[in-house]
């Protein structure tokens, strides 16, 4: 499913002196298989953005168009279990919605909303939990004995046991160790990989976009400031500067990359462009 926003405005508590437009005349294109990633400074807009994408919020100008979807204000009442079906989120700290007895019940629990036969039912749970790395044992444990990085992953197989065709991560690694962020994000990649779910990432880090990303769309203000390759992102300092990431920033992300990824880049005085070249290239080499 191609994803489009057309002109698209998100204002909230319009027609209220508390009024506030997190999204200005936004215009977007993603094509079906591709892994996006959405980066910018927080109140940028990006969980905003997300939510117009499984009709959570409605935009109040413009359209969003998911496949056949076509999301206004003037097309406000239809049915949207359909698009929910297809549009997974895994929304931050995924974990605090957990809340059945067992991991199996957690699974399960969004597919109950949709017609799946319970012997379907039971073959989604085991592929979901293969999916995301877990022991069959844990089926019948409660998810609250388990460790925080094994709760992520039974909330996250919830939302894979639905077989959505775009999956939506919101900050997905926040709070996990280095190891963890590294995990979880190799899972999701390996994923998108074997399925070619589309894949939309709404991150801080800007290695992990560029690491994992074709494509990259830098918010600023509610406003697209810009997008493209991981290479062309990277060359435009002047525009990054705008996002809140400067030289300085840059150079703390070749640090983390230096420190995650074993990557030794050093910053020997080159222009942005040459260091941005020598991250992609060290970066594709490593994925
Ligand atoms: N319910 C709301 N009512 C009014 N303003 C809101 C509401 N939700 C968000 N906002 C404002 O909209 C702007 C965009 O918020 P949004 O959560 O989309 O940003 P974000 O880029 O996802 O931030 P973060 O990285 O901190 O999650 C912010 O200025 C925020 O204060």
């Amino acid at each position: 499913m191609d994803i489009q926003f057309e002109r698209v405005s998100y204002t909230y508590q319009m027609n209220t002196p508390f009024s506030f437009q997190a999204l200005k005349d936004i215009n977007l294109n993603i094509r079906s298989g591709e892994f996006v990633a959405f980066v910018g400074h927080t109140g940028s807009g990006k969980s905003t953005l997300l939510q117009h994408i499984n009709g959570l919020l409605t935009p109040t100008e413009g359209t969003v168009k998911v496949g056949d979807f076509h999301l206004s204000k003037e097309r406000k009442r239809q049915d949207l279990k359909k698009l929910r079906e297809k549009v997974g989120v895994v929304f931050q700290y995924p974990e605090h919605q957990l809340f059945e007895e067992t991991v199996k019940r957690d699974i399960s629990f969004g597919l109950k909303n949709f017609n799946v036969s319970a012997e379907e039912m039971e073959t989604r749970i085991m592929e979901a939990l293969e999916k995301v790395q877990l022991n069959p044992a844990v089926l019948e444990q409660s998810p609250f004995e388990l460790s925080g990085g094994q709760m992520r992953r039974v909330a996250i197989a919830g939302v894979l046991a639905m077989k959505p065709e775009v999956l939506i991560l919101d900050e997905p690694t926040a709070g996990l160790d280095p190891k963890g962020q590294e995990d979880v994000m190799e899972m999701f990649f390996d994923l998108h990989k074997a399925q070619h779910m589309t894949t939309i990432l709404v991150t801080h880090q800007m290695d992990q976009a560029l690491k994992y990303a074709d494509h990259i769309f830098v918010l600023a203000d509610g406003s697209l400031l810009m997008e493209g390759t991981p290479e062309h992102i990277f060359k435009q300092t002047d525009l990054l500067e705008k996002a809140n990431l400067d030289m300085p920033e840059i150079l703390t992300i070749l640090h983390q990359l230096n420190q995650k990824f074993g990557i030794d880049i050093r910053y020997k005085g080159q222009s942005p462009s040459v260091l941005a070249k020598e991250i992609v290239a060290m970066l594709r080499e490593k994925k």
